[in-house]
């Protein structure tokens, strides 16, 4: 029990990733905020007991945010941990992505990030204490073409996560990244697990020879978000098979 009497708030958190960050927080001990857009999250968060709550919030507008902060210390009475997760992509090659889905995904990708990241961070700095994880992504150092405000939100999050560290030391509020390679969930099934094609493509840039599960991940968050990372701060630590250390492909074992 690494997190217990910890407060923490996790965004999209109804299924995936961030769901099972906030099962692992919670079986850590801590009380969680799970947020998310689809109201469907309220469920997920029953199903897990006393210690979870949901709230329903577009973490990309700053009245939703303003709203989920309030309601966090309203509940629980402080926060100390903000595991900035929601993410979505948009599927188009550079030269036919539109304006207005190039914006989509950088408000909801980085934008959100910077919003929940400043105001959980005032209630921290408050606390002299607390911890925040950015959800990034293999895709903020290596590049696919057609996910393009994808790939650019997510190399973003990595220089937002490094200067939030810088600013939030002096309150002793550590701030690190993930970043996941391929895990199953439905954002990976639709955007790069479509085909028998895509997987046998992501499995040869995967040395592990597997996709990664969303609990792989949530260990992750856990280890960040408990003292045994006291003394990280700025670094996107990857959780992705090996597929960051690979030039070149691997076989692969149907
Ligand atoms: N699955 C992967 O392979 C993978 C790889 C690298 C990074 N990631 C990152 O992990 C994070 C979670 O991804 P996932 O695979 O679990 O995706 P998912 O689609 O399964 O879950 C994302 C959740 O975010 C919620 N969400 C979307 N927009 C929101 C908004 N504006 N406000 C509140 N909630 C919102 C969705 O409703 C959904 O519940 C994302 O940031 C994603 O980029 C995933
Ligand atoms: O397979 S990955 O390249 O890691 C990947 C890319 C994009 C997304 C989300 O769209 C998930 C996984």
């Amino acid at each position: 029990m690494k997190l217990s009497q910890k407060v923490a708030i996790v965004t999209g958190a109804t299924q995936g990733i961030g769901l099972a960050c906030a099962q692992r927080l919670i079986t850590e001990g801590a009380k969680v905020m799970l947020v998310d857009i689809k109201p469907e999250g309220a469920q997920a968060a029953e199903a897990l007991g006393d210690q979870a709550r949901f709230f329903t919030a577009d973490v990309s507008q700053k009245a939703d945010v303003d709203a989920l902060v309030a309601e966090t210390l309203a509940v629980f009475g402080r926060i100390d941990i903000l595991i900035n997760n929601a993410g979505v992509t948009h599927k188009a090659l550079f030269l036919d992505v539109s304006e207005d889905d190039f914006d989509r995904v950088m408000r909801i990708n980085l934008k959100s990030m910077f919003l929940c990241g400043q105001a959980v961070a005032r209630v921290m700095a408050k606390q002299q204490s607390g911890c925040i994880i950015n959800m990034s992504s293999v895709n903020s150092e290596l590049a696919i073409p057609d996910q393009v405000p994808y790939v650019v939100s997510k190399g973003a999050i990595n220089q937002l996560t490094k200067v939030m560290s810088l600013n939030l030391a002096p309150y002793k509020v550590r701030v690190n990244g993930i970043g996941p390679g391929t895990i199953l969930t439905e954002l990976a099934k639709k955007a790069v697990l479509g085909s028998p094609e895509a997987r046998h493509t992501i499995l040869s840039r995967t040395p592990l020879g597997r996709c990664g599960e969303p609990e792989e991940v949530a260990a992750i968050a856990a280890f960040l978000a408990s003292d045994d990372a006291s003394y990280m701060t700025g670094q996107t630590l990857f959780v992705d098979g090996g597929r960051m250390a690979l030039n070149y492909t691997v076989p692969v074992q149907e």
